[in-house]
Order: structure tokens, then sequence, then C-alpha cells
């Protein structure tokens, strides 16, 4: 199943339907026992709870209740307790009595050497940047002290996560029930996170996810008995050319490590891509390739009037099409050459060529931008970058964060694109092909960098290795086991 992020109404929504555990102060009472619970296992994991200090920073609305009634509990705890209070007049009454008994102090400023700082400021109801107040209060910490956001770093957006400036960096967020938008769109900005369960009911209607490890095992073409090497999907690759074949050779591999169907080619680069990849079935002229499930067109091709004919004649044809690089360059260029496609296409741009595609740049509101491209151009959008984006026309999204920027590397997104692409030949629509690619590459670029830079050719070279923790622990879990 995949992971759904929600919006802050949906959350509502879901919230509202619990009924008296909303209006009776349940759901805060987990909601703070949640967060107190996550302060008290990092604590415990770097020398116990009893006399360490914790800050705590509180905002004007409910998410400042959380953080006070956590607060109570770390004090019943053992834990020294101070807070400030960013609207004295406007705090959570009950949750700031609550922290009064339990021997918490209230403070003008954060006293140094604070173990943890929870950030109470604001949760889905924050709008903006931090205020003055807020943002000088982060700004004093010592830059070790570990940060605890309730629900979501104050100053994220939670429906776009857009990271205003200033906004809190966290090392680890405690969230509600479901997760929000913001977890993933700006997870970087989130740290770990963790979802206390305070018995929300189904929330959202899954419009945005992203697809679990388990997902993509289940999706990726794992030949059957009767299986050949055409019934699995032929993909052919235009990419590259005889003075860059780079490009080629990477999207090939990439083709040719994500399935066991066949891979043709059709470029200059040939020679150099047979003596990479003999399985490889390539030609130089576009009249002597075969038959394919699925094209990819675009990397290293150039924006010639040669590559130009090459992205019309592959967008021609009445199969899954994507186009990545210089296509998307020609493609901005020619927008006719879509028009009249039935099949479907998968458009792979980073943000250099999205703007190019949309005419604007990509802003900092990447989701609805991207959703914006699809439904404008009738085509799933693949937006690459740390958290890589697929749009469906019809508004389906499914996120990937990579984990790591170790991908973000010459020649990176050839190999993304020849993995999709085989997908895509397989039969995966493009929001499956684009989403499952991205996790698999991101996993192979994790695998081969393990914390050095990389160059595309050891992320290719790392992509059985990634497929093989994937499908393997997946599957094996499944498999009959004989003894
Ligand atoms: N409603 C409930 O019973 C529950 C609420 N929960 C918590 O409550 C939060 C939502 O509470 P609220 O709806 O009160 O909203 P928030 O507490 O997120 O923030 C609302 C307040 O902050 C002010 N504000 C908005 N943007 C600001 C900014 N950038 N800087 C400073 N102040 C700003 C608003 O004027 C308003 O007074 C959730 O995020 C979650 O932490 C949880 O306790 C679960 C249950
Ligand atoms: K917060």
């Amino acid at each position: 199943m995949p992971v759904y992020y929600c919006t802050a109404d949906e959350v509502r929504a879901a919230e509202a339907a619990t009924g008296d555990l909303l209006t009776g102060g349940t759901l805060m009472v987990r909601a703070a026992h949640g967060v107190a619970q996550a302060v008290l296992t990092e604590l415990r994991g770097t020398g116990g709870c009893y006399g360490r200090s914790v800050g705590l920073v509180i905002g004007a609305g409910n998410n400042g209740g959380d953080a006070l009634y956590a607060g109570a509990e770390l004090g019943r705890h053992g834990v020294a307790v101070t807070a400030v209070l960013l609207v004295p007049d406007q705090t959570h009454e009950g949750g700031l009595a609550a922290l009064r008994r339990a021997g918490g102090r209230i403070v003008a400023s954060l006293p140094a050497g604070l173990d943890a700082v929870v950030d109470g400021v604001v949760g889905i109801g924050g709008r903006g940047p931090l205020r003055p107040a807020a943002a000088a209060v982060f700004a004093a910490l010592d830059p070790d002290t570990t940060v605890v956001a309730v629900d979501l770093p104050s100053g994220v957006d939670a429906d776009t996560g857009v990271i205003h400036n200033p906004a809190v960096r966290a090392d680890i967020t405690v969230t509600f029930g479901v997760l929000r938008r913001a977890h993933l769109l700006a997870a970087e900005q989130c740290g770990r996170v963790t979802v206390i369960d305070i018995g929300l009911g189904a929330a959202g209607d899954g419009s945005v996810a992203a697809l679990t490890d388990a997902d993509v095992a289940a999706a990726w073409p794992v030949p059957g008995p009767h299986d050949d090497k055409y019934t699995q999907g032929v993909v052919g690759i235009v990419a590259g050319s005889q003075q860059y074949p780079g490009a080629a050779v990477l999207c090939t591999g990439g083709a040719v490590a994500a399935t066991s169907g066949m891979t043709r080619f059709i470029g200059g680069a040939a020679p150099q891509v047979v003596a990479h990849r003999p399985e490889v079935v390539a030609v130089e002229r576009f009249d002597d390739a075969g038959r394919v499930q699925a094209w990819v067109v675009g990397p290293g091709l150039g924006v010639d009037e040669r590559a130009e004919a090459m992205v019309e004649r592959v967008l021609a044809a009445d199969v899954p099409v994507l186009v990545d690089a210089d296509g998307l360059t020609v493609l901005a260029r020619r927008p006719d050459l879509r028009s009249g496609r039935t099949a479907p296409t998968l458009l792979t741009p980073h943000a250099g060529e999205f703007a190019r595609l949309a005419g604007a740049p990509v802003g900092p509101d990447r989701l609805t931008a991207t959703r914006e491209l699809a439904a404008r151009l009738g085509a799933t959008v693949l937006l690459k970058g740390r958290i890589t984006l697929v749009a469906d026309p019809d508004g389906q999204v499914y996120g990937n964060d990579a984990g790591s920027s170790w991908a973000a590397t010459a020649g990176a997104g050839d190999v993304l694109s020849g993995i999709a692409g085989a997908l895509l030949a397989a039969g995966r629509s493009p929001l499956v092909a684009g989403a499952a690619a991205a996790r698999v590459h991101a996993r192979a670029a994790r695998a081969a960098s393990r914390g050095v830079p990389i160059g595309a050719s050891d992320l290719l070279g790392a992509v059985p290795t990634a497929l093989r923790d994937l499908l393997v622990d997946e599957q094996g879990a499944t498999g009959v086991q004989r003894t």
C-alpha cells in the first residue's frame, strides 16, 4: 500500500470525525504523550532522562498546547523543562497549567546547554515564515541542540512543503495519525518523522502518495515460467551520438539492468553501446530498428534538426514514450510533436528543462507546478530532485525522497530514464514506472556512494544491488521454503 500524505484540511476533517475525542481533549493528550515519548527516547539514548534539560518554544495555538503537555510529562520524568511563551496571552491554558504543576518554568529566553528543544510554535495552522521572536529563539540555540518539531517544523507550509525563510530545521518530527504533505515535500527539513497513533480514522483522498519498497517490489517485472525476451517488453533507446556516446551507454545500461526484457538502441553511438553491453541490439538508422513496446528518447541526443526528426519519429509511434533531456528541449520548441498522441507520454525534466517546457521556473511549490504542467500537457511529468515528484494529468502524484543527494551527478538522469523506459515497456503505467524507477535509482545511488561522491557509472553498477535488496528481501518473505 502506498503511503498517503494529507492536507491540513484533510487532517482537520479526520480529527473532527473523532467527535468527543477531539472536543474532550483526548487527541491532544495522546499527541502530547507521543511527543514526550520521542524526547524521552532521545534522552535515554544519550545518557538518560533524569537531570537533563529541555526547552519548549510555544506559539498561540494547539501546537503549543501539545508541546506544553509534553513538557509536563517530561517534568514528571525528572527532566528540567523551561518554556518560552511567544504569545503569552494566547497560550493554551490547560497545557500551561499542566506544565506548571509538573515543575516547568516559564522563562524570557531559553538557557544555554539544553539537551533538546521542542518546536511548538505552529503546526498545521501555521502561515508563512517564523516570526522574528521565534526566529531569534532558534537562532540563539547551540547548533548541536536536538530539535524536536511538534507535527511540523514551524515555518514549513503543511500543504506545499514550501520552506519559508526563516523556518525551523528539525532533527525529529513527531506527527499525529497521518502524514502531512510537508513530510514528503520538505522531508529534509523534518528529519526523522515519527507518526503517533492518536485514534484517527482514514484521512485524505490519497492523491499525494509514495510507493513503499514493498510496492516497488510488487510492481517490478519478474519473469514467469512462460516468459521470453519479447513477452517481458522490448524497450527502444534513442540517445547519445557518435561524438557523445556516454548518455547512450548509461541509458541503455539502465534499461538492461532494470528488467530482463530486450533493449534495442538506435543512434550513432551503436558501436560504443555494444562494446559496453553486447546484449543490446544496436543499429544506427531508425529504419533498421525492430518493434518495441516503449521508447526512450533524448539523453545526449542534441537539439539539432536530426534530433528533432528522431523525437518526431518516436512520438508518432503508438506506444508509451519517455522523453528526457535534449528530447525535452526539442519538445519545448516543437510542442506540436506531441499532438495526436494517444499512447502514454512520460516527461522527465530536471528544473531547467521543466522551466523550458512550462515557460516559467518551477518555483518553491513544486507539487502544484508539476501537477499543473502534467494537466496542461496531458502527459505524466516526473520532476527530478532530492524529492522526485511524478504527476499524472488527473492530479495523482507519487513522490520519492532519495534520502541523499549523491545521485545529483552528470549522467545519473540517463540511467533513470533507461530504468523507467524498461518498466514502461513491461507495461507499467508512466506513474508507477517513474516512481518505481526513482526509488530504485535512489537506492542504487546510496548503495554505490555509502557517503562518498560517485559517478553515474558507479550508480549504474549498483542497480543490481539495489534491486537484489528490494526484490530478494521483499519476495523472499513470501517465497516457499523447502527443507
Ligand atoms: N485540534 C486538536 O485537538 C488537535 C490538534 N493538534 C495540534 O494542533 C495543531 C493545530 O493547531 P491550531 O489549529 O491551533 O494551529 P497552530 O497551533 O498550528 O497555529 C495557529 C496559531 O498560530 C498563529 N500563526 C500562524 N502562523 C504563524 C507564524 N508563522 N508564526 C507565529 N504564529 C503563527 C495563528 O495566528 C494561530 O494563532 C496541530 O498541528 C497539532 O500540533 C494535536 O494536538 C492533535 C489534536
Ligand atoms: K511545530
